[in-house]
């Protein structure tokens, strides 16, 4: 990949976005006339669409793009503060271009969101060009590296030829011609894809500090008279890092396939078959949202299990988390895309399963459901016998609660319907059921392909402690959300306390091989830029020598006694 997902970096919006979206949506003669020179960062561009008012309704954005057929030009124009384009990367001091979605205004008509080409910059003295006020939005929370910015246009005339074409065109004489589907100026798909990748390499990175260090640092009395353990060896510590080293394997595995996906289907959209587009845009906004999520909250997991030297930047977790946690916000807010992965997708789904349709994909398993549901329910009506050892049987129940969680927020928007609701207002009185549909359905898929996967390794050995990990995953999935299973009927007390006393057991039966599993991910120590986290385990030492690296040690007295402390006891 030319973008570096290890550190933030002022181009990354050129790589990610600006080039991607060139591909996606530019003409060929607009790929010869922008692509190459941004390739050879003649261009560097930025994709902004997000405004200061505006960043998930994009039917509210406010930038426009008027057509004027006497000129031949398009006038870009941010009529309102709540419309100044506000936080696309590398656009307050990087770049000289940037893609602008606008609502395109030709004719007297307005078509909704485009994506225009708009120079902001003199290519040669990098001076903002008239009618372009642009600048940094000043300091975030991280991303220190990126000049996230701002752009106001006042009246900004651009050619004809600066409107991505590729799918929607207006003529010389301003006619509007459709694109072939309204969903294809959306974008962002390719960035939701490659983001679960991202999680997958920060918990990859995170449980490799975590557990190294955990297998170095001794602390505290297991056994009167003994030694102190490695921190590794207790239970708690176990039972915090190993479910993340599980999910770091699943989210490797779900990444490629994510990647995979996005590589097929985008293939067939470029050949004009836009059919899978819908089962794309849900499970890359699904998987993003799902991942991020749960990557977010164990990079945290795995700083607080490293005690005072997680919180020490020597350790590199604060900075891998202040740089991971925007994806839950970027790239489509995470609760939106839940919801848009639930509302456009999963209750449809439903919907037509329940009349019968058999559907394709992730959601095949809602014709099942749908099946079972006209069949007869066996009498005992209680939950099918569990195992805590057959992966098989641990997707299907993740499936089941998936269909569950499905059919009770399509059922909770009928009862509100029923209710007298609108239909926005019965589907907001059932975002919660939505997105609980949602996260299911995500985390059924994640299970189901770690266990797919696991028929590709030939390896006994290899599979055997992978197996462990996906039952690990699969397990502590199920203690962690037992209500939901509990509430579909798919799980007994009784079975919940084995679940519990399984994954003690196989926390054990990780023991031995954690850090070798941590190494396969094959970070080397400049990738994780980690003391705690060192290959050869050297912590102390290197943790001296990095504090007597700290610039306030450049003076054995610093400049603030004299300048502070000694004046202030001259006065008490
Ligand atoms: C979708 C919304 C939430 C709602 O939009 P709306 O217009 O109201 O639409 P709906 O009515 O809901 O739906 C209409 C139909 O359209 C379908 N739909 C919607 N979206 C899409 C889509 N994206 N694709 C396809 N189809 C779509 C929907 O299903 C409906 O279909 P149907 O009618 O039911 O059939 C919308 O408002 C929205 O998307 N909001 C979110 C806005 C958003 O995402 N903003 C992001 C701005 S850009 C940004 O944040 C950038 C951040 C930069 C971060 C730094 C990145 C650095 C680069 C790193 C890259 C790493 C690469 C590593 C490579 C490697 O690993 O190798
Ligand atoms: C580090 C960083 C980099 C970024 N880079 C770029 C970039 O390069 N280019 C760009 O264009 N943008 C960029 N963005 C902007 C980003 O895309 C938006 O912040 C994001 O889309 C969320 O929109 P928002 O900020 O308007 O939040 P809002 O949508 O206002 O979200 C606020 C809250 O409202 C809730 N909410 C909103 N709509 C709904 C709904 N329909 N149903 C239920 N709840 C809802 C959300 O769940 C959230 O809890 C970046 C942001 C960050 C933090």
């Amino acid at each position: 990949s030319c973008v570096h997902p290890d550190r933030p970096e002022p181009l990354d919006l050129h790589l990610g976005m600006f080039l991607p979206t060139l591909l996606n949506q530019a003409t060929p003669e607009q790929m010869e006339r922008f692509f190459t020179p941004a390739w050879n960062l003649r261009i560097i561009g930025t994709y902004a669409q997000t405004e200061m008012g505006h960043g998930t309704h994009l039917r509210g954005l406010e930038t426009t793009a008027t057509f004027d057929p006497s000129t031949q030009e398009f006038v870009l124009h941010s009529p309102t503060i709540s419309s100044i384009k506000w936080w696309p990367g590398g656009l307050g001091k990087t770049s000289n271009h940037a893609i602008v979605l606008a609502q395109l205004h030709t004719q007297g008509r307005c078509h909704g969101l485009h994506a225009f080409i708009v120079p902001i910059r003199d290519m040669d003295t990098h001076v903002p060009l008239p009618g372009v006020v642009v600048g940094d939005i000043g300091p975030k929370f991280g991303f220190s590296e990126v000049d996230n910015g701002f752009l106001k246009l006042e009246h900004v005339r651009i050619p004809l030829d600066n409107m991505l074409m590729k799918f929607a065109k207006v003529e010389p004489d301003g006619t509007y011609v459709k694109p072939p589907s309204a969903k294809l100026t959306y974008g962002m798909v390719f960035i939701r894809s490659m983001i679960v990748g991202q999680s997958a390499l920060a918990l990859a990175k995170s449980c490799t500090i975590a557990i190294r260090y955990s297998a170095v640092r001794h602390q505290s009395e297991l056994r009167p008279g003994e030694p102190e353990p490695q921190i590794l060896n207790y239970q708690t510590q176990q039972h915090k890092l190993f479910p993340v080293l599980a999910a770091a394997y699943a989210f490797t595995f779900v990444g490629q396939y994510m990647k995979d996906t996005y590589r097929r289907i985008s293939g067939d959209i470029h050949a004009g078959d836009y059919s899978q587009l819908p089962e794309l845009h849900a499970l890359s906004a699904g998987l993003k949202a799902f991942t991020t999520w749960a990557a977010n909250a164990a990079i945290e997991v795995c700083r607080m299990s490293c005690g005072g030297h997680g919180y020490s930047r020597s350790s590199a977790l604060p900075d891998i988390y202040v740089e991971f946690t925007p994806t839950c916000t970027y790239e489509g807010e995470n609760t939106v895309m839940m919801l848009q992965t639930a509302s456009r997708y999963l209750v449809k789904s439903y919907r037509q399963a329940s009349v019968g349709q058999r559907l394709q994909g992730s959601v095949s398993y809602l014709s099942e459901a749908a099946a079972q549901r006209l069949r007869p329910r066996p009498v005992s009506g209680g939950a099918a016998p569990l195992s805590t050892q057959d992966l098989l049987s641990l997707v299907h129940l993740y499936q089941r609660r998936a269909a569950s969680l499905v059919e009770l927020a399509a059922k909770s928007i009928q009862q509100e319907l029923q209710r007298g609701r609108s239909q926005e207002e019965a589907w907001n009185h059932s975002s919660i059921d939505l997105v609980r549909a949602s996260d299911a359905h995500c985390h059924f898929v994640v299970v189901k392909l770690f266990v797919d996967k696991l028929e590709q390794v030939d390896d006994a050995a290899v599979k055997a402690v992978l197996s462990t990990l996906a039952l690990l995953y699969a397990l502590k999935g199920l203690a962690d959300n037992s209500g939901d299973f509990l509430q579909a009927g798919l799980l007994t007390v009784p079975q919940a306390t084995r679940v519990s006393a399984r994954i003690k057991e196989l926390l054990e039966e990780l023991r031995p091989d954690a850090v070798a599993l941590v190494d396969a991910f094959d970070l080397n120590d400049r990738k994780l830029n980690s003391v705690l986290g060192r290959y050869d385990g050297n912590v102390y030492e290197h943790l001296y020598e990095w504090a007597r690296q700290s610039p306030l040690n450049a003076t054995e007295v610093h400049e603030s006694f004299h300048k502070y402390l000694k004046p202030l006891r001259s006065r008490l």
